[in-house]
């Protein structure tokens, strides 16, 4: 827009100068429609000004400070020039009008975007949108100034949904903050003034632990603003919430905080929003570069300039990984006849179910044909186990839980005859729920075949049944789930006498403890192995390197075998791996668990710490657990611990 400036281009007292915004307006050059919001501090409004659509800033200035607060704003304004900036057009700088003209960005604020549209970002719009506001940050540090108010309902959208941080309203040069804090605290013993008081409940959760605790606001108390942008971004949760309410309707006291407590829990405990997950698309490198961002050290985060170049070698790192796609044939859906298992299930299952806490101890009436697993001949040389059980479920970080597990115990009343499995559950957890209730009947009623023959069938139907329950459920729904996958991966231990059967689709995993040292009992299946990306290329499916790693495409699952997923079947296959082992006097324990144990402890630690937990086998499960949430595990969390020989409570065992 060229506007015609006159000159002298300055404010009334003369203290705000440009070269290229118009700085008085004749008052039949712009208009005032409606207002868009009201802000804490201001009115906005759209506005038409020398015949273009505008939003027109009208501050509210009750007194002589608010007087030379906007003189010092427009001051600031006058020297911004960034395409990530929300731009100011013209500014009436005379009484009784004062008023900032800024470009209308018409898709809103990334606030409203998020929680009242609940727009889920790709991780290249998330990436996108980072980097350019990392930019327009970087311009105003390298030019001095702080913001001091990064949060997403300063970020405004345009249609290409671009982003520009906007509302320089609180922003300060970095020479004048000293001056600044002491003012303000002086003036109202808290750290913003009238804004920490207007606002402090809806920014808190945006202020650095600096802030909070009345420091000196440096520029790296944006960066830790920022960080906390960045990953409400990829959640989409308002931070330490999980109410996806209006954005302006929550409040921390809503989040059964108070403020005082949140604060506390900030500064001191080191609270911070629940951190991203890697899930599909997400880099670890991301999630690292947020965690810098929100350490509790100022010192220690990054400055704009690194930030920049990290976001933008992630930025790169997508690209390329999104031209390197290989495309390889799509092959049609063989194993369509699923065995019909029809009705039955429909009720239990909550299609939609993002899971609860759910320990599942099922027992089966007493079938007669297990007992034809057992050695018919009464060995009195075998070995026999003494079998004590136990586990622990927990949802860890995550909002929800997808994992579910059951213990069988004598399975069927048969003493010799044990079933534990564990389901960790994606895109949902109804996979994970139909699998742990279908399973074990499946098995009882396979037990004329062998052992290891009937784990491999009862996995074969337990996902060909879901996919089945699935469809019909889709039928009766039509069309509006026709996105949802359902899966799960599977692993199932079936103890016979002394014979240990481990079968296993996906990347949860079972080991032993034999004189001391580990044995892994299954394998994961994750596209990261060689021999499972060949097969599953083989089968017809499709592997990328997606963001960290290797998956199935097209939705980006790790595991390469798994019950459900019916958009990747056949290539991911139900099919489980299958170990048998034989065991001896040597065998003191199994330990199944979810990847949320084994993404951060390993085989010998796990067997560390049952050697130093009373061996009661609920307690060793919850410790390991618990270790595992200590460590950072950011998964739910599921483990399963069988004593295969007589332990007491009160005994140590080694
Ligand atoms: N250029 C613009 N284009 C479209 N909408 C805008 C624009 N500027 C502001 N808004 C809308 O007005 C709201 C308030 O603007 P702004 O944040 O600048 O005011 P404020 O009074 O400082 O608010 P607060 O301090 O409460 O965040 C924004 O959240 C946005 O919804
Ligand atoms: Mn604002
Ligand atoms: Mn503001």
């Amino acid at each position: 827009m060229v506007m015609e400036i006159v000159e002298p281009n300055t404010c009334i007292r003369g203290c705000c100068t440009s070269e290229s915004i118009p700085l008085h307006l004749s008052p039949s050059s712009f208009t005032l429609r409606s207002p868009i919001a009201r802000g804490s501090e201001s009115v906005v409004y759209e506005a038409i000004l020398d015949g273009r659509r505008v939003a027109a800033k009208k501050p509210v200035l009750s007194t002589s400070d608010d007087l030379d607060k906007f003189h010092r704003h427009l001051q600031l304004l006058c020297n911004l020039d960034h395409p990530g900036l929300a731009k100011l057009l013209a500014a009436h700088a005379k009484p009784p009008n004062y008023m900032f003209f800024f470009e209308l960005y018409e898709s809103g604020t990334l606030a409203e975007k998020l929680h009242v549209e609940e727009w889920s970002p790709s991780i290249d719009q998330v990436l996108m949108i980072t980097l350019q506001l990392a930019k327009a940050l970087q311009n105003l540090h390298n030019n001095g100034i702080v913001h001091r108010d990064v949060k997403p309902a300063n970020v405004l959208l345009d249609e290409k949904l671009s982003p520009y941080l906007a509302d320089f309203g609180l922003a300060e040069y970095k020479k004048d903050l000293r001056e600044v804090n002491l003012h303000n605290w002086r003036s109202s013993g808290k750290p913003t003034g009238g804004f920490y008081k207007k606002n402090m409940v809806g920014t808190l959760i945006y202020m650095a632990p600096e802030i909070l605790r009345k420091e000196m606001f440096t520029e790296k108390s944006d960066i830790y603003s920022f960080g906390i942008l960045i990953n409400e971004l990829l959640t989409g949760v308002v931070p330490y919430t999980d109410l996806r309410a209006e954005a302006q309707a929550h409040t921390v006291l809503e989040m059964n905080y108070t403020e005082q407590q949140l604060t506390a829990a900030i500064v001191s405990s080191g609270l911070r929003p629940a951190l991203a997950e890697t899930g599909f698309h997400v880099p670890k490198s991301l999630l690292s570069l947020i965690q810098k961002c929100w350490g509790a050290d100022p010192s220690k985060r990054p400055s704009l300039d690194n930030v920049v170049l990290e976001l933008e070698s992630l930025w790169e790192q997508e690209r390329e990984k999104q031209q390197g796609q290989t495309n390889s044939i799509s092959r049609s859906d063989k194993d369509g006849e699923a065995i019909k298992i029809t009705g039955e299930y429909r009720d239990d299952i909550n299609w939609s179910s993002q899971g609860q806490c759910l320990s599942k101890k099922l027992f089966l009436s007493t079938v007669p044909g297990l007992k034809m697993w057992s050695s018919s001949t009464d060995d009195s040389s075998r070995y026999v186990t003494r079998v004590s059980c136990g586990s622990f479920a927990t949802c860890g970080r995550r909002e929800s839980m997808e994992d579910t597990h059951f213990l069988m115990p004598h399975m069927c009343n048969e003493e010799n005859i044990h079933l534990f499995a564990i389901f960790d559950g994606h895109r949902g957890a109804a996979a994970a729920e139909f699998s742990a209730q279908v399973l074990p009947g499946l098995i009882q009623s396979l037990s004329s075949t062998s052992t290891g023959e009937a784990l491999s069938q009862a996995f074969i139907r337990t996902d060909l049944a879901f996919r089945h329950e699935l469809d019909s459920h889709r039928q009766s729904k039509r069309v509006s789930q026709k996105d949802l996958h359902p899966g799960c991966t599977a692993i199932a231990s079936l103890l016979v006498d002394n014979k240990l059967f481990v079968a296993n689709v996906g990347d949860s995993r079972a080991i032993l403890c034999r004189a001391g040292h580990s044995f892994a009992l299954s394998k994961a299946h994750l596209a990261t192995c060689i021999e499972e990306r060949n097969r599953v290329i083989r089968e017809g499916g499709r592997i990328e390197w997606l963001v960290d790693t290797w998956r199935v495409s097209p939705a980006g699952l790790q595991v390469t075998r798994s019950i459900g997923d019916d958009d990747l079947k056949p290539a991911v296959t139900a099919e489980p791996e299958i170990s048998e082992t034989i065991l001896s006097a040597d065998d003191e324990f199994l330990v199944m668990a979810s990847d949320g144990l084994w993404d951060v402890v390993n085989d010998e630690e796990v067997i560390g710490i049952i050697r130093d937990t009373v061996k009661e086998p609920s307690m060793c499960s919850k410790r390991l657990a618990t270790e595992a949430a200590e460590r950072g595990s950011g998964d739910n969390i599921t483990v399963i611990v069988v004593f295969l020989r007589l332990v007491s409570t009160a005994e140590r065992i080694y």
